[in-house]
């Protein structure tokens, strides 16, 4: 007899497929995404788009990328990084999303060297050799196609630079993926069903699963990859 890997009473998979119902889901999510990153988090995930920033060295002047951007957290952070000699993209998907930054970019009293671009991480609209870093935070997850975003990331930052990819791994260790889990149905779920979006966050438990697992055993993890030079 198979045994499936997991109760199927406790893993139902959210019927989120291809590219379209992902583009769907955080449009959705687009007005409530912020507070409840806050929230679930308890603030955490400020700390850790800080620490991705850092580790993609950017610095002033430069001109960098944020892909997967969202509602712009890391735009905004690269923004003050670059200055005003610099330059940031924020290139997503959702245009939605993107509303929601580019109307906080008013309201941030931030420098005016960031742009907003609809846009597909499986194809990015730039030149090869283009950006001086890039970032991808809680993004590479959440594409179709990891190792295509990979490729279109790799050929547009320049040779020697930096991507730094923030996200949630997947633990080695079969205790912290049920701990994991447990938080996602006990907490995340419940709190997102208030603002009746509980099948967009119980994709979070299904992306996780099926996502890449790190070295560490924890299940919030940065991953920095260089571009080496040719
Ligand atoms: C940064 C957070 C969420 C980002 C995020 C990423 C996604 O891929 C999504 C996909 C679909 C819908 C929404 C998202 C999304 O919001 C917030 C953190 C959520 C985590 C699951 C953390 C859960 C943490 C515990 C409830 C409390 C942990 C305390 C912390 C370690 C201090
Ligand atoms: C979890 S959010 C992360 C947002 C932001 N980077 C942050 O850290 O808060 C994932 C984002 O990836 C975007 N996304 C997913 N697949 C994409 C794709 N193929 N091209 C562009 N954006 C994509 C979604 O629209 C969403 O805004």
């Amino acid at each position: 007899m198979m045994l499936a890997p997991y109760p199927i009473s406790t893993f139902r998979p959210t019927p989120v497929r291809c590219a379209n119902d992902r583009q769907a889901l955080f449009s959705r999510i687009a007005p409530v995404y912020d507070n409840l990153n806050d929230l679930l988090s308890l603030g955490q995930h400020r700390i850790w788009k800080r620490m991705s920033v850092s580790w993609s060295r950017a610095k002033l002047g430069d001109r960098v990328l944020d892909v997967c951007c969202g509602s712009g957290d890391l735009a905004f952070l690269l923004s003050n990084k670059v200055g005003s000699d610099g330059k940031v993209i924020g290139l997503d998907f959702s245009k939605e999303q993107l509303m929601v930054a580019s109307s906080r970019s008013s309201t941030k009293n931030c420098l005016k060297n960031i742009e907003w671009v609809e846009g597909d991480a499986l194809d990015l609209p730039f030149a090869d050799d283009w950006f001086d870093a890039i970032t991808m935070g809680y993004g590479l997850r959440n594409v179709v196609n990891k190792q295509k975003a990979m490729q279109e990331i790799l050929r547009v930052l320049k040779p020697g630079s930096t991507v730094s990819i923030l996200d949630f791994n997947k633990s080695n260790e079969p205790l912290a993926s049920s701990i994991t889990e447990l938080m996602i149905d006990n907490i995340v779920v419940p709190v997102a069903s208030v603002y009746g979006l509980s099948e967009e966050y119980r994709y979070l438990k299904s992306s996780i699963r099926e996502f890449l697992t790190g070295i560490g055993e924890t299940c919030f993890r940065s991953r920095i990859f260089y571009r080496p030079t040719l």
